[in-house]
Parts: structure tokens; sequence; C-alpha cells
């Protein structure tokens, strides 16, 4: 399957739009095909601890998150 891009604007139910971005992520997405239609499928790259969030990364940004704070500053994350 080649690119494809994904209309996350439709709830369909499932908690994948609540997964949040990381440069350490514990999770990838994955793109297969289930009866003929593309589907996005979260797949864990080691194990995930109950309570631990769940990850991946979102690609090239820039994102706003992911600035390290300035000095002095303390609400931005790496992250
Ligand atoms: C697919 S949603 C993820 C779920 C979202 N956090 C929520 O509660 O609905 C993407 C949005 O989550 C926020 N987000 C994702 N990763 C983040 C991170 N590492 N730090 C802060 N905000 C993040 C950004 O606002 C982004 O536009």
């Amino acid at each position: 399957m080649g690119h494809a891009r994904c209309d996350g604007t439709t709830e369909d139910g499932s908690f994948g739009r609540l997964v949040n971005d990381s440069s350490h992520p514990n999770c990838k997405v994955q793109c297969f095909e289930e009866e003929g239609l593309p589907s996005l499928y979260f797949v864990a790259l080691r194990d995930i601890l109950p309570g631990e969030e769940v990850v991946y990364n979102y690609g090239a940004g820039p994102y706003p998150w992911r600035k390290k704070p300035k000095a002095g500053q303390e609400s931005a994350n790496d992250d």
C-alpha cells in the first residue's frame, strides 16, 4: 500500500485520535488493508506497562510542544 492520508475529523468510536506525539514512542502507526479499505493500527515497539501513556511519533514537525523550554520557562516540554 502506498502513502495514504487519513481524515481524523470523523468520530468513529475508537481511541486512536487521543494518542499523543512523542520523540520516544512506544508504538508506531501501520496501515493495513481491511475488507478493501485502509485501516490504521497502533503497533507496539516494546512492552507497554499498565498505566503508561501510549505515544507515537507524529513525524516531521514543527510542533509547538516539541520546543525546548527557554531558561526560566517551565510549561513547555520537549516531548
Ligand atoms: C491526535 S490529538 C491527541 C489527543 C489530544 N491530546 C487530546 O486530548 O484530544 C493531537 C493534539 O494533541 C496535542 N498533543 C499531541 N502530542 C502532544 C504532546 N507531546 N504534548 C502536548 N500536546 C500534544 C496537540 O494539541 C495535538 O494537536
